[in-house]
């Protein structure tokens, strides 16, 4: 793939992202962690490639969010969303999702919500998910007991590259192979031309090595496993929790793992416990049993009344003959039997085989001695038997093992996988699930909303009063002083752009003309200065002269300067909107606005319903055809119908006649 391709992606990334292990997959896949994992390359950054790939496959050209404000109300959407997820992963996937004009993308990501808003986000399923993360390669530790050889260049380089733990040593001929066998446990010959040469110590010829990395360093397989366990527990958990089809055997995953320790070591083989306590307790065992038969041994003498002959004494003496002769003279039989004793007691305390047991046998020679004294040679035999019988267990098991592991290996990969689908999906259903959405309909001009509640305000949601709002065409949008206009159009920006990116919308309907791009102005803070109030009327500028279809709202542009002049600006820029552009404007001076625009301009109007309790009542959704009246002219009707004395009563009458 021509990574270079994708906009936004020059050399240096590019470079980058060949180092990834498989960045086409990550790239289709739009998976932004794997992405992140490229050198010099953050989180956000791979979210912006991936979804820069995406726009790719979908010729997707435009850029949807045409302001800062636009921006912050996709930044804001896409956070309600990612809050919803479990894990990490999941969370920076979905920064994929973004508001577009291209059809194709949007209805793909339908499809995928349709099936997501099903899910059901169970509590259970929640906690498993808390575990999952994708599989990582733990660091490789250097192995010293093996080596491959091979005496050709090329197979050097490939197992070099294969076998990064292991050392890959040239040979020319079998006597290389000897020389290397001295110095490591294990040769691995690569090449079919050593087969049958006779060497001594563990030397295999396995042309197909590099076919069988779990044979040849079943160590890589095994710590894999050991540092992915938890995160296989957890996927596994969250296919028994679900509906989900386990892609591989979870029991028989179950049983492999139970079979290895945190560090990559096996457990729960008897036999192989059996050998490791055998060698680990051998000296200790060798004294105890020693101990036994002296102890014996003292007991017997001590109990004993020795009479001894003097001739025979004399000839013993003579002799030179020491104790010795003397136990075998006399007791022989005690002497046996402690023998006897300690044999057994060391046979027996280390659980030894009848093989191991004839050898160890021999650690205590049947010659009388006073104390009994153990042969070193024998025991150190019978060490280096023991201590190459667990070894070599050891290695079948790893290797069996590993075997094992290989083959569930594809499986797990998919197992995690899905598990993490799962959670994004999850993501989605508690999303609209939380803000009661539905998905929207494509068509028609312009936005129609019912029911709309906007998670982005300040309150908690279930305060949240619905909205129900349509318009098509430029439109201005009157109101109370914080009735509600902001965040109508809010609310309108968030429906587009989450209905843009294919997601559901917290309404109870909504139809939705297809744009491609929002146009969202937010209110200027105090009035801007020559050059910024330049800047603005630039950006309006290319806004109407601009060809895309697109969806414009505007909150108090006439903050931006005198009210006069903005009447006039503002007029002036509904005008050039041409008819076709659904633009709402909210403003203070729709009146003044539509004395100086050319056509006639329709106004909606948030109204008040009354004052209770000196607190404004307003109908939260705009009235159409109406401009509102404002909070001062309420408050004087208010006056001059409930509260007007015969001295004032003409005052508030006047007043409120001015309004009209
Ligand atoms: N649909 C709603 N449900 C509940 N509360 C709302 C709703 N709409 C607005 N509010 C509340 O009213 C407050 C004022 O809203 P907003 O800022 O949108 O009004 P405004 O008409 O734009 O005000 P201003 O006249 O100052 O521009 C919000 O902070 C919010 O608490």
């Amino acid at each position: 793939m021509e990574f270079e391709s994708i906009v936004g992606v020059g050399a240096k990334t590019a470079e980058r992202l060949a180092a990834l292990d498989d960045p086409e997959r990550a790239l289709s896949e739009g998976d932004v962690a794997a992405l992140a994992r490229a050198p010099g390359i953050s989180t956000g950054r791979a979210a912006a490639i991936a979804r820069a790939a995406i726009r790719d496959e979908h010729d997707d050209a435009g850029e949807f969010l045409a302001t800062d404000r636009a921006r912050e109300i996709y930044r804001d959407a896409l956070s309600l969303l990612q809050e919803r997820a479990v894990t990490d992963h999941a969370a920076h996937r979905l920064e994929t999702l973004y508001p577009t004009g291209s059809e194709s993308r949007v209805t793909e990501v339908r499809e995928w919500v349709a099936t997501a808003m099903e899910r059901e986000p169970r509590q259970d399923v929640l906690d498993a998910l808390d575990g999952v993360a994708p599989l990582d390669d733990p660091s490789r530790d250097r192995i010293r007991d093996r080596c491959l050889a091979t005496a050709d260049a090329e197979r050097h380089a490939e197992a070099q590259d294969e076998f990064p733990e292991l050392s890959v040593e040239v040979v020319e001929d079998a006597r290389g192979l000897a020389d290397l066998a001295k110095g490591y446990s294990t040769v691995i010959a690569l090449d079919e031309a050593f087969a049958g040469v006779d060497i001594a110590g563990d030397v295999q010829v396995r042309p197909d090595a590099l076919e069988t990395p779990e044979e040849v360093v079943p160590e890589r397989v095994l710590s894999f496993f050991a540092h992915n366990r938890e995160r296989l527990e957890a996927a596994a958990r969250v296919h028994r929790t679900t509906d989900l089809d386990p892609p591989v055997d979870l029991a028989r995953l179950d049983e492999a793992l139970a079979g290895l320790t945190e560090e990559g070591t096996i457990v729960g083989d008897e036999e192989l416990d059996r050998l490791g306590r055998a060698v680990d307790d051998l000296d200790a065992a060798v004294s105890t049993a020693e101990s036994v038969a002296n102890d014996r041994l003292r007991e017997a003498i001590e109990e004993r009344d020795v009479t001894i002959e003097g001739a025979d004494l004399l000839s013993l003496v003579e002799q030179g003959a020491g104790v010795d002769s003397l136990l075998s003279r006399e007791l022989a039989d005690e002497h046996a039997a402690a023998i006897d004793a300690a044999r057994d007691q060391l046979v027996d305390s280390l659980q030894l085989d009848t093989g191991e047991a004839e050898l160890a046998t021999r650690a205590f020679p049947e010659e009388p001695t006073f104390p009994v004294e153990h042969d070193e040679g024998v025991v150190n035999r019978l060490r280096e038997d023991l201590t190459a019988a667990r070894d070599r267990r050891a290695t079948r098991l790893k290797r069996d093992l590993a075997t094992e592991f290989a083959d569930l290996q594809a499986g797990c990969d998919d197992l995690v996988g899905a598990a993490l689908s799962r959670d994004r999906e999850l993501a989605v259903a508690r999303f609209a699930s939380d803000f009661d959405c539905v998905l929207p309909e494509f068509g028609g001009r312009g936005v129609a909303v019912e029911g709309g509640r906007s998670p982005l305000l300040d309150c908690a949601f279930e305060d949240v009063e619905p909205v129900d709002y349509a318009v098509a065409g430029p439109t201005l949008l009157s109101g109370v002083n914080s009735g509600g206009k902001t965040s109508t159009l809010d609310l309108l920006a968030l429906v587009a752009v989450l209905a843009h990116m294919g997601l559901p919308v917290p309404a109870d309907e909504v139809r939705i003309e297809r744009y491609e791009a929002l146009h969202y102005q937010a209110k200027t803070q105090g009035t801007l200065d020559a050059g910024a109030f330049e800047a603005t009327l630039r950006e309006f500028g290319e806004l109407v002269s601009g060809g895309r279809k697109r969806l414009v709202l505007v909150d108090e542009l006439e903050s931006i300067t005198e009210p006069g002049a903005s009447a006039v600006i503002i007029a002036g820029i509904l005008e050039a909107l041409d008819g076709e552009t659904t633009g709402v404007f909210v403003s203070h001076l729709a009146g003044e606005i539509r004395e100086a625009a050319g056509f006639e301009v329709p106004v909606d109007g948030i109204e008040a319903v009354g004052l209770v309790d000196g607190e404004l009542e307003v109908e939260r959704s705009p009235k159409k055809d109406s401009l509102a009246r404002s909070t001062p002219e309420l408050i004087v009707e208010k006056l001059a119908t409930e509260d007007a004395t015969d001295e004032n009563e003409v005052f508030y009458e006047r007043l409120l006649e001015k309004f009209e």
